[in-house]
């Protein structure tokens, strides 16, 4: 079953035409001349319950924008925009009860107040029960480990504690889609591990469905199930990882990495592309064979003995990492054509 549905949406911003030099601030003011930037061009896509869904894309891609208008903050230009059935916008109080949203950037908690009382001013809004409260708090407040800053003032919690208690709060109605925007930005490797165990339970075990931004693809991969890509606010991949990686590096699986003691210059290794060269270290992705199936490991490094001097050797899996820089790079060679 569908519960969100996103059909051709576009949203177009209209700002005040700047002007610069003398007097450009007055007339920057005064101007009726306005500038039109297209953030999400013709978008279209359905997420069905229980799915994890990556949005991906450069700075600017229009990410931060289709979350605001699929939590009803924004409306479209242009499209037809379904949460639950509901138009979003229209419909924000009771839409606002199925889904819960964390903004990395911004915060939905009580500045001054210690964390629990923003937890209390949240189940009076949304008239959630004592005993779920209750049980919901004890719950996030184990797997968050939260209970050492919970009568703390938000003002004083770390990053880390900060965004867990963030995603709790957005939690504590229970909703039936978490959106995330850059949920893991700034924090530190342990905490980012937590949050993304905490997430993968909300979604397998509670069923919640998920749909986050990110620029830390670590989060695609323990996370989600599906990766959407938009690209200058237009959609240009929606599958798994899996799909992604097969479309743009082939069978192509491993790397090899070689460390040299001096830098060899420029080195050509049989059945693998050089991908990135840092001098004394060279990254290498094995090329499929002519039937498009892997070539062997052995096969490569018995073309090792063609390179000389090599200090070191690392063989490892293609990461999301390689997979969405090689995406990146042919949507961006398709644009310029
Ligand atoms: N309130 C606004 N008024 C005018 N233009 C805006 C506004 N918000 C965003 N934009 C523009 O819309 C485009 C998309 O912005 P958006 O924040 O949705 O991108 P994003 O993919 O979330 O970027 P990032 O990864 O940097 O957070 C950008 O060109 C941005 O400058």
């Amino acid at each position: 079953m569908n519960i969100i549905q996103v059909d051709r949406i576009v949203k177009e911003y209209k700002t005040n035409k700047r002007f610069h030099g003398r007097f450009g601030a007055l007339k920057t003011l005064f101007s009726k001349e306005y500038e039109r930037t297209k953030a999400v061009n013709d978008i279209t896509f359905t997420v069905a319950k229980g799915e994890s869904i990556g949005y991906l894309g450069p700075n600017g891609a229009g990410k931060s924008t289709m979350i605001k208008m699929m939590t009803g903050i924004l409306v479209p230009s242009e499209g037809n925009l379904l949460v639950f059935g509901l138009n979003p916008h229209k419909h924000r109080r009771e839409i606002s009860k199925k889904i819960g949203v964390v903004f990395g950037q911004r915060s939905q908690l009580w500045w001054d107040l210690p964390v629990v009382d923003s937890f209390e001013l949240h189940k009076h809004i949304y008239g959630i029960s004592d005993r779920d409260y209750l049980n919901r708090l004890e719950q996030f407040t184990s797997m968050f480990d939260m209970a050492e800053f919970l009568h703390k003032p938000v003002r004083q919690l770390s990053l880390g504690q900060r965004m867990k208690a963030e995603i709790a709060l957005a939690l504590l109605h229970s909703p039936e889609i978490l959106f995330l925007d850059e949920p893991t930005i700034g924090l530190d490797v342990m905490t980012k591990h937590n949050i993304r165990q905490f997430l993968r339970k909300v979604n397998v075990e509670m069923n919640v469905t998920i749909l986050l931004t990110t620029h830390d693809l670590k989060d695609i991969e323990e996370i989600c199930n599906r990766i959407l890509i938009v690209n200058q606010g237009s959609c240009v991949f929606d599958g798994t990882a899996a799909e992604l990686k097969k479309l743009h590096l082939g069978q192509c699986s491993k790397k090899i990495i070689l460390e040299f003691n001096a830098d060899p210059g420029t080195i050509t290794l049989p059945h693998a592309t050089l991908f990135k060269d840092e001098g004394i270290r060279k990254h290498f992705e094995l090329i499929p064979s002519d039937n498009g199936e892997p070539v062997s490991i052995t096969t490569v490094l018995n073309n090792l003995s063609c390179v000389n001097d090599i200090k070191d050797i690392s063989i490892e899996d293609v990461g999301i990492d390689e997979v969405m820089r090689a995406a990146f790079v042919n949507y961006s060679q398709k644009d310029q054509k």
